[in-house]
């Protein structure tokens, strides 16, 4: 029977077409937030073309919902357009049910966030190749952290050689990542609204999404079966090094289907770079711009490193506990631009009330991440970057709320990878203040250059392209990067 409570408050709606025109089109995550202070409530409720959306703009709301009846709310969405045309669909961050479950336990089987055994040497020894980089060309900043990351994610899964520049296999997984990253934007195809326009012919007008689709398909499947198919041959050539990949099937039960623990091995490989490697970049290249733009924190930053390593040493992901500055540097980049401001949405399973509000079955839930580590009564001056918040005489202050726990997502979705994220992006800043300064670039008449501070508005919120100086420290820099590098490799 319907139920006698309102739905919470929200955006105007109108027959058939529900609040769709109210409905942002870019930088939603900020509008999202405004209707919260517009309405008086941090649960908001809007409609497009019959769906349910309802938006959580705090972290108590979202920590009441989607972390204590995570039972109820863990399911997802339909992606009509990404999932379901462009083959997508065998991604498990789409997926739920047994499905889900399956994959998203191999994952975390293979790597939990207790052990650090197979993650940490390589995240190190790509690290120590960035840092070369950077001596050797540091104007290319952004494409040397992009390749970094997506040479390491790649290598985690599937332990296969990448090329130090270029990389073929980076080049055509980021290709892919793009297509979907497009078709992925809430809203971009009027098919994921209306489901029904799946079934038109590819030759009817209006109709050209189906045949992008069908185009991108095809990358959408290379993606997941190539790089699987060279980690096979390496494994059969005995070249290859302890990844994912090689772990699960070194593990194959042969009492049981073994085509079927292949596909879930396949499937859940493919997943490591589409969900991994786009957001480390972003924080990354937010973290540079952090220091580009505040240096007085790069340099207290600096200052911490120094005294620990004295100099002699590359920073470690063990030195972590002695570095609360820095730790609180991470934090404060993954607050002030979250590369994932809306996260993925879940999906209500049953009929649910909440303060007092209706909370339909099937409904969309999206929890703005963005909102939450925004808000001024957790974080005052939100919008500024400032380490010191975190911190209390000297030690990281446990009763400010830690943005890791929502940059990550909530309840039985939490990003299985946070672990392996947040320390290459500690282990990337360490290792980069500890032997570079990050500097204003200047124009032919000597003047700084001012980064703008703009970003690309996507599914993954990411800088765009700034100028900055990057150059070593000191002669010892140098030689440390140098040593660290030929040892790594040698
Ligand atoms: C800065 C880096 C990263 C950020 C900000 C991030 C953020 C997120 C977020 C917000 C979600 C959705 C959670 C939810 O539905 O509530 C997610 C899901 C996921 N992430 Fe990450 N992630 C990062 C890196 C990684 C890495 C490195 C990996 C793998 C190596 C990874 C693997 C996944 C997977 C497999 C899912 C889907 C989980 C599911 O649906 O059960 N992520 N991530």
């Amino acid at each position: 029977k319907p139920s006698v409570l309102p739905l919470p408050p929200g955006p105007k709606k109108i027959p058939f077409l529900g609040s769709l025109l109210e409905m942002p089109r870019t930088l939603e995550w900020q509008t999202f937030a405004q209707w919260s202070k517009d309405y008086g409530s941090d649960v908001i409720h809007a409609r497009v073309a019959g769906v349910d959306i309802i938006i959580l703009n705090s972290i108590q709301a979202a920590h009441d919902l989607l972390d204590r009846r995570s039972a109820l709310y863990s399911g997802r969405p339909r992606f009509v357009m990404a999932a379901e045309l462009m083959g997508w669909g065998w991604q498990f961050s789409a997926m739920i049910g047994e499905r889900w479950r399956e994959r998203r336990r191999l994952f975390q089987q293979r790597f939990p966030s207790s052990n650090n055994a197979v993650h940490q040497p390589r995240l190190t020894e790509f690290i120590r190749v960035l840092q070369l980089q950077l001596l050797e060309s540091p104007d290319d900043f952004m494409n040397i952290v992009r390749h970094t990351f997506g040479g390491v994610i790649l290598a985690l899964a599937y332990g296969i050689k990448i090329e130090p520049t270029n990389d073929p296999l980076v080049k055509m997984a980021e290709y892919a990542i793009h297509t979907l990253t497009i078709a992925a934007v809430p809203g971009a195809f009027l098919v994921d609204v209306l489901p029904i326009l799946k079934y038109i012919p590819e030759w009817f007008p209006g109709a050209s999404f189906k045949r992008k689709a069908r185009v991108w398909r095809e990358v959408a499947l290379n993606f997941r079966d190539m790089p699987f198919a060279i980690s096979e041959q390496e494994i059969e050539q005995g070249t290859s090094q302890p990844s994912f990949t090689t772990l699960c099937l070194d593990d194959l039960d042969p009492t049981r289907d073994v085509e079927y623990q292949r596909q879930i091995i396949k499937d859940t490989a493919g997943m490591f770079f589409s969900a991994g490697s786009d957001n480390i970049v972003s924080v990354v290249q937010s973290f540079i711009l952090a220091m580009l733009c505040n240096p007085d924190i790069q340099a207290k930053a600096q200052l911490e490193l120094d005294e620990l390593l004295q100099h002699q040493r590359l920073a470690v992901y063990d030195d972590e506990p002695f570095l609360p500055y820095l730790s609180a540097v991470v934090k404060e980049v993954f607050r002030w631009q979250n590369p994932t401001p809306i996260g993925i949405p879940h999906r209500l399973d049953q009929d649910d009330t909440y303060k007092g509000f209706h909370l339909p079955a099937g409904s969309m839930i999206i929890g703005n991440q963005w909102a939450m580590l925004h808000d001024e009564n957790d974080y005052p001056e939100p919008f500024k970057f400032n380490p010191e918040r975190f911190l209390k005489n000297g030690h990281l202050d446990p009763t400010v709320k830690d943005p890791l726990s929502v940059a990550f997502g909530f309840g039985r979705r939490f990003c299985p990878g946070s672990h392996i994220a947040v320390q290459a992006v500690w282990l990337a800043a360490a290792s980069i203040l500890s032997t570079f300064n990050i500097y204003k670039a200047v124009d032919n008449e000597g003047n700084a250059i001012e980064p703008s501070l703009e970003y690309h508005s996507a599914l993954i919120y990411r800088p765009l392209p700034f100028k900055c100086n990057i150059k070593p420290r000191s002669t010892e820099a140098v030689f440390l990067v140098h040593s660290a590098f030929d040892q790594s490799s040698g």
